[in-house]
C-alpha cells in the first residue's frame, strides 16, 4: 500500500499548574493509538512520539473531513499535542506555539474550578485559538455518591464563564487522567477516564485548517542537537511557508546562513516542509548549544527591531492600571523582553486601514490626542467612541525594548506583567495587538517620541456662560485664549445639575466652548 495521505492538526493543552496537563497528553496519545477506532495499522505504527512536551498520535480521517466524499482507506489524521508549561513561562511558549495551535484543551481540576492561570489561558486561548474544548479532570478525586452532582455544577459553572468569551457554548468532558493520581506519569500502569468520550469530542471539532506553503519561510526551533558526521539537528514547527532540502535557512540570532542537507517529520524523511508540520531539519554542522530554541527562516525574513509600533486592545481581565511610559513583559512573536510602552490613541474617525498603519501615516500636531492610563478607557466598539465620549476609536502604543528582538512581520504582541506574584490571583496579561511597524533605527524614534505626547487625565471647572439652544450651552474658563479647542472635542463635561455633555468645539475668540447636551434632547 502507497504511503498514507496524513493530515496534521496541532492542538495545544493548557491550564492552571498541576491540573493534568501532561498526564492527559500522555493518556491521550495513548488510548488513541490503541484504541480500536483506529482500523489502519499504519497509525499504530506511527504511535507516540514524545519530545520536549510534544506528542503524536494518528487515527483514521473521520469522515466529516473526507475530502469531496473519497475513500478515506489511506488517509491518516495526525494530532500533535503541545502539551504547554503551566508555570511563568507559558505564556512565551504559548504565544510562541500559538500560530499553529488549530484548537486548544483547556484542562481545569475539578475540585479546583477556574484558578488563575486557568483564566490566563483563557485570555490567551480567546487571542489566538479558533476553537477549544474545555476538560473537567481529576474526577476520580470526587466522592462516588457526589460525583454526578459535583461535575454538573462544576460544568455550569464553566458554561456561565465561558458566556462572555468566545468559547460560549463549547464542549465540556470529564476525564481522569491518571486515576489514583500516581506521581509517576510515566508509569505504565496508569489509568484514566473519559478519554474515549474525549477523542470522540476531539475528532468532532477537528477541522482541516489552511496551511499554505506561501510567504517567508519561519520555523520555530525547539530543541536542537547534532549527529555526528552528519550535522545539526533543528526540531521545531513550521509557523509560515514552506522550505525545501538544498534551500539556505538563516539563524537570525546566530547571524549565520545553513545549507538544509535532510528533513524528517515524525522520524520518516520528507523533501519539503510547509507551515503546521513538525519537522527535524538537519544542517551543516554548527554547535547546538548555541541554539536552544529561537526563529529561523529563509535568508532575510525576520528584522530585528529596536521599537515598534503596535495597535492595542486592553485585556478585561487585567485590572490594575496600565500607565503609558510604565515597562511591561513585551512578547512580540516568539520573544519576551521588557519594554518601555507609551499609549496613545486615535480619536479622529479617519478612515484608516489598520494594516497600512505607519508612524509616518500620524500627523503628530493635531490629529492624535494622548493621555496617560488611556487605555484603562477603551471604547467597547465604534459607535461608542463615536457618540461623543472622549473614547479613542483605535489605541496604539510604541514600545522601546530593552534589548533587540527579532520577529516576523505583523506579529501578534502580547503585554505582561510577569513579575506580579502567580498566587496573587491577579490575570498578568494586560493588553495585546499586533505588530504595525517595526522600528530599528533608533535616531528616528528620539524624534517620534517627543511628538507623542502624553497628557496626564485632567478635571477642568468652567461656568455655564449662557444656554445656545435647548441642547447646546457655552461654557467659560475651561480653556485659555490660545488653546485649540479642537483637541479637546469629544472630551465629556458634567454640569452641575447631573447633566452630561460633550465639547463640541470652540465659540469666538476668548477660549470659550460650545457643549452639546444630548440628554436635553430626550428629556
Ligand atoms: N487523582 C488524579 N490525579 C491526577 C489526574 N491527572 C493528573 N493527576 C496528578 O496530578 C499531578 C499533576 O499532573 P501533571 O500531569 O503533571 O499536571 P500538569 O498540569 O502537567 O503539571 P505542570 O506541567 O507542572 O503544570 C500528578 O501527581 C498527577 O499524577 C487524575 O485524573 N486524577
Amino acid at each position: 500500500m502507497s504511503a498514507p495521505i496524513t493530515f496534521n492538526f496541532n492542538v495545544g493543552v493548557l491550564g492552571h499548574v498541576d491540573s493534568g496537563k501532561t498526564s492527559l497528553s500522555k493518556a491521550l496519545s495513548e488510548v488513541a493509538s490503541t484504541a480500536s477506532f483506529d482500523k489502519n495499522p499504519q497509525s499504530k505504527e506511527r504511535g507516540i512520539t514524545l519530545d520536549l512536551g510534544f506528542s503524536s498520535f494518528c487515527v483514521d480521517l473521520p469522515d466529516h473531513l473526507r475530502p469531496h466524499g473519497e475513500s478515506t482507506d489511506n488517509m491518516l489524521l495526525q494530532y500533535t499535542l503541545v502539551d504547554c508549561p503551566g508555570h511563568a513561562s507559558l505564556i512565551r511558549t504559548i504565544i510562541g506555539g500559538s500560530q499553529i495551535i488549530d484548537l486548544m484543551i483547556l484542562v481545569v481540576d475539578v475540585t479546583k474550578g477556574m484558578q488563575t492561570q486557568t483564566a490566563e489561558c483563557l485570555v490567551i486561548g480567546e487571542i489566538t485559538c479558533p476553537k477549544m474544548i474545555v476538560v473537567l479532570n481529576k474526577i476520580d478525586l470526587l466522592p462516588a455518591e457526589k460525583q454526578k452532582a459535583m461535575i454538573e455544577k462544576m460544568t455550569k459553572r464553566m458554561q456561565k464563564t465561558l458566556e462572555s468569551t468566545r468559547f460560549a457554548g463549547c464542549p465540556i468532558v470529564c476525564t481522569a487522567a491518571n486515576v489514583g493520581g500516581s506521581k509517576d506519569i510515566q508509569d505504565e500502569s496508569t489509568e484514566s477516564l473519559g478519554l474515549d468520550d474525549l477523542v470522540a469530542t476531539l475528532k468532532a471539532n477537528t477541522y482541516l485548517p489552511k496551511r499554505s506553503p506561501e510567504g517567508s519561510f519561519i520555523f520555530s526551533v525547539d530543541h536542537c542537537f547534532s549527529i555526528r558526521g552528519q550535522g545539526t539537528v533543528m526540531t521545531g514547527t513550521v509557523l509560515n511557508g514552506g522550505i525545501a532540502v538544498n534551500d539556505n535557512v538563516e539563524i537570525p540570532s546566530m547571524k549565520v546562513v545553513k545549507k538544509i542537507k535532510s528533513m524528517q517529520m515524525f522520524k520518516k524523511p520528507v523533501d519539503k516542509i510547509i507551515q503546521g508540520d513538525r519537522a527535524g531539519i538537519c544542517v551543516t554542522q554548527f554547535d547546538p548549544k548555541l541554539l536552544e530554541r529561537g526563529l529561523v527562516c529563509v535568508p532575510g525574513a525576520l528584522p530585528t527591531i529596536d521599537a515598534a509600533l503596535i495597535s492595542v486592545e486592553k485585556i478585561s481581565y487585567y485590572k490594575q492600571q496600565i500607565n503609558s511610559k510604565s515597562k511591561f513583559h513585551i512578547t512580540t512573536g516568539h520573544e519576551t523582553v521588557m519594554g518601555r510602552v507609551t499609549f496613545f490613541g486615535l480619536y479622529s474617525s479617519e478612515n484608516m486601514d489598520v494594516g497600512s498603519i505607519s508612524l509616518n501615516n500620524f500627523d503628530f500636531s493635531k490629529e492624535y490626542v494622548y493621555q496617560d492610563e488611556l487605555i484603562g478607557k477603551l471604547a467597547k466598539s465604534e459607535s461608542e467612541a463615536s457618540a461623543g465620549t472622549n473614547q479613542p476609536i483605535r489605541q496604539f502604543a510604541i514600545v522601546e525594548y530593552e534589548k533587540p528582538v527579532t520577529c516576523p512581520e505583523n506579529c501578534l504582541v502580547i503585554g505582561s506583567k510577569l513579575d506580579t506574584d502567580i498566587h496573587a490571583n491577579m490575570c498578568r496579561i494586560a493588553f495585546h495587538g499586533h505588530l504595525l511597524e517595526g522600528i530599528s533605527d533608533s535616531q528616528y524614534l528620539t524624534t517620534v517620541l517627543p511628538k507623542v505626547k502624553v497628557y496626564k487625565t485632567k478635571v477642568r471647572e468652567g461656568q455655564v456662560e449662557r444656554c445656545q439652544d435647548e441642547y447646546t450651552v457655552i461654557g467659560k474658563n475651561l480653556f485659555k485664549k490660545e488653546t485649540n479647542i479642537q483637541t479637546f472635542v469629544g472630551l465629556k463635561v458634567e454640569l452641575s445639575t447631573g447633566e452630561k455633555g460633550v465639547i463640541e468645539g470652540g465659540f469666538g475668540q476668548s477660549g470659550k466652548a460650545k457643549i452639546r447636551i444630548p440628554d436635553a434632547r430626550d428629556n
